[in-house]
């Protein structure tokens, strides 16, 4: 992941790392991270080569840095509620440094709460902190209730209740999903606590867009760099963005334009429209190709397009 050289010091005791929610269906997953993130976009991608990128939203602080990532096949309940959980799932579960387990306070902890219970326990070290999920939708007996019901569920690193709908206790989740992380360096730029993380996300959601319908060996070879954006000059409901996409070979670059242009102008007009959603206004997106030889293998790319270790 980047770590940046614009950051200059960490304070001491910061801490940073990745957290990722599980749940049933339903439960209210996407939508407390993007209480937490702040940002109604989701970004998902059905590829799930995407999953070393795929960030939800990251939650900034002055103590900490705290990075919500995604996985495709988390939210798919035929994988998390099939016979086993799959590897990537699986992965990802290993790979984060804390899970968050939604259980809904407004319904009876079921067979599905206790299948994902179970599997969470056997994932291995990673920390779990439950939370009990829409508190607004029930009494306060309800919620204490669902409290026990859900402690009986497992060992986890805490059990909590919050609603992300009135923002009860959203700021407790943050905390106590900050307080399993490892102390070390922000992993994204934190000079600018909104712009860079955006130029981050607008190259997720670009290179998600070319990513669609391409053929299995293309997705590692494709990556996207916001140079610039900007509000257009007397303007204040269009901006610009100005951004690269590298592919390896000058084949590849074929495939990602195509029949005259075709590809490519597909790919930039879904992807506008997804920066559009995320930004509020209207987008002009500048986009270009160009190869990048074998960057993959070159460590300078490899720093330049943010492959930092
Ligand atoms: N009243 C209330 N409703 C909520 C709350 N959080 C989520 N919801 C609603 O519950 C429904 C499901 O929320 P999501 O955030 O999409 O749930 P999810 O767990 O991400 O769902 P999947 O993506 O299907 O796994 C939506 O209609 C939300 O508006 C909450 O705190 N209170």
């Amino acid at each position: 992941m980047t770590a940046l050289g614009d950051i200059t010091e960490t304070p001491a005791g910061f801490r940073s790392g990745f957290a990722c929610f599980v749940g049933r269906p339903n439960v209210g997953k996407s939508t407390l991270m993007n209480a937490l993130v702040g940002t109604k976009v989701a970004i998902t991608s059905s590829r799930p080569q995407t999953t070393r990128r795929a960030i939800r939203g990251i939650v900034h602080r002055p103590d900490a840095q705290l990075v919500v990532v995604d996985t495709p096949g988390l939210h798919k309940p035929r994988t998390l509620l099939g016979e086993r959980l799959d590897s990537l799932v699986r992965s990802t579960l290993t790979e984060v440094d804390v899970i968050g387990f939604c259980v809904p306070a407004d319904q009876p902890v079921g067979p599905g709460d206790t299948f994902i219970a179970r599997e969470l326990a056997n994932v291995g070290k990673t920390p779990v902190v439950a939370i009990v999920t829409k508190t607004d939708l029930v009494s306060r007996d309800r919620v204490a209730e669902q409290l026990v019901a859900v402690g009986g569920l497992g060992t986890f690193a805490d059990i909590v209740p919050c609603s992300a709908r009135d923002g009860f206790q959203v700021g407790l989740v943050a905390d106590l999903l900050i307080g399993r992380l490892p102390e070390g360096m922000p992993l994204y730029p934190a000079g600018d606590l909104t712009d860079e993380p955006e130029q981050v996300l607008i190259a997720e959601l670009i290179r998600e867009a070319a990513l669609e319908g391409v053929r299995d060996e293309l997705p590692h070879s494709i990556a996207v760099l916001v140079d610039e954006m900007e509000p257009r000059a007397g303007r204040d409901d269009l901006v610009d963005v100005y951004a690269h996409l590298y592919v390896e070979r000058p084949s590849q670059k074929g495939i990602v334009i195509g029949h005259q242009g075709a590809r490519l102008k597909e790919v930039g007009a879904a992807a506008r429209r997804q920066i559009e959603a995320l930004l509020g206004t209207r987008v002009y997106l500048d986009l270009r190709i160009k190869v990048l030889k074998d960057w993959q293998r070159d460590p300078k790319h490899l720093r330049r397009l943010g492959f930092d270790d």
